[in-house]
């Protein structure tokens, strides 16, 4: 069990997933799954098309049946043939599905009127709910008559209304443009965090994860490749598919001889003290740890290009054909094409996922 694991048994797990595989036709969607969220999280599924996202989140929503019974659990009760009516669960999706021929008001009220609250309560708390998401102005537009931002609002609060035992959104800012996905994503994430709801959050936008999840499940392939806090998966990836994806990483692929790793040859090429046996190796470290230096440094190379990307720059600087690197630096040195650099690097910042390339 891993800690993060161990800490969501300690505090009471709002999602308690076994062994949970799913299976379309001769498709394996999803291999054994092991994951417990606790109460008040929020969970980010991240990974590429097709790694089997959506399909985790709707056998949590109970729009998928399980291969087989007890694979989820709701607080220590297995749903696994719950259907999703009766498991209390709020979705919110890329496609809003509000209903366009009632009022923001309306939209946000429904499910409570469903339920049968009666009208002026159930006036007052939609009123509050859309005072939250900041809509509150907006109570008697059709949807029609407002933006995408806004009806992603609507959406969320309209969720949120039920007090669902668990929040699901399925990539629920794809259809906005940059900038207000940028802004959202921390507004989602700030308001989730002030309904202390527990949250299970799809995504394909690493920044978008890293922005909103206390944790990051990084799915590849039908299986959680890494699950961890967005910092520990950055700083810390546990395999090459998570480096790859998660981030800029330069990956070096060299021999390594007496402990040390080199590359390149004569005035732009790499020395890293790696220690260990002799061996081919693969290493990887990001933009920003590399350091420039004066004089030699352990790794130097002939600049190729430059980024500015206002306070830091980007500079892509070439050891050998076969090797460029990235380096992050501030923005206040200029570089010229063919000039050579001297880079320094921490061990600490190397990383190597032996076994694997
Ligand atoms: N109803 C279905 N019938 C058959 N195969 C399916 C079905 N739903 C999903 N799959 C398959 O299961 C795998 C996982 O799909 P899923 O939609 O969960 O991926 P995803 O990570 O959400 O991808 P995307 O980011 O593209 O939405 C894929 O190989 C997909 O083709």
């Amino acid at each position: 069990m891993s800690p993060a694991d161990a800490s969501a048994e300690r505090h009471g797990a709002a999602v308690a997933i076994r062994g949970l595989t799913k299976t379309f036709k001769s498709t394996i969607a999803l291999h054994p799954i092991e994951l417990s969220i606790p109460k008040g999280e929020i969970l980010v599924l991240l990974g590429p098309s097709g790694c089997g996202k959506t399909t985790l989140l709707r056998l949590i929503a109970g729009l998928e049946i399980p291969d087989g019974p007890d694979m989820v659990r709701f607080d220590d009760e297995d749903v696994s043939a719950v259907p999703i009516e009766r498991r209390n669960v709020g979705l919110v999706f890329q496609s809003y599905a509000l209903f366009p021929n009632m009022s923001v008001a309306e939209n946000v009220g429904y499910g409570l009127k469903v339920r049968g609250m009666p009208g002026q309560a159930r006036q007052a708390e939609t009123l509050r709910l859309m005072q939250l998401v900041g809509i509150a102005e907006l109570a008697d537009r059709r949807i029609s008559q407002i933006s995408g931002g806004q009806r992603q609002r609507v959406a969320l609060a309209r969720a949120l209304a039920i007090k669902p035992r668990i929040l699901l959104l399925d990539e629920p800012l794809a259809a906005l443009d940059a900038v207000l996905r940028e802004y959202l994503r921390v507004e989602i994430g700030a308001l989730l965090r002030r309904f202390g709801i527990t949250a299970v959050y799809v995504t394909h936008d690493q920044a978008e994860a890293m922005a909103i999840g206390d944790r990051i499940a990084v799915m590849q392939a039908g299986r959680i490749a890494q699950i961890d806090t967005p910092q520990e998966i950055y700083r810390r990836p546990a395999n090459a598919f998570v480096a790859n994806f998660i981030g800029t990483m330069n990956r070096i692929e060299a021999p390594v001889a007496n402990g040390v790793m080199t590359a390149g040859s004569g005035e732009t090429r790499l020395s890293l003290a790696l220690g260990g046996p002799d061996r081919a190796a693969t290493v990887w470290f990001r933009p920003e740890a590399i350091r420039l230096s004066h004089g030699d440094g352990a790794i130097s190379a002939r600049v190729v290009a430059t980024t500015f990307f206002g306070a830091t720059q980007r500079l892509v600087a070439a050891l050998d054909p076969g090797h460029r690197l990235q380096v992050d630096l501030p923005a206040d040195r200029p570089f010229m094409p063919g000039e050579r650099v001297a880079f320094d690097l921490d061990a600490s910042d190397i990383l190597e996922f032996p076994n694997q390339a």
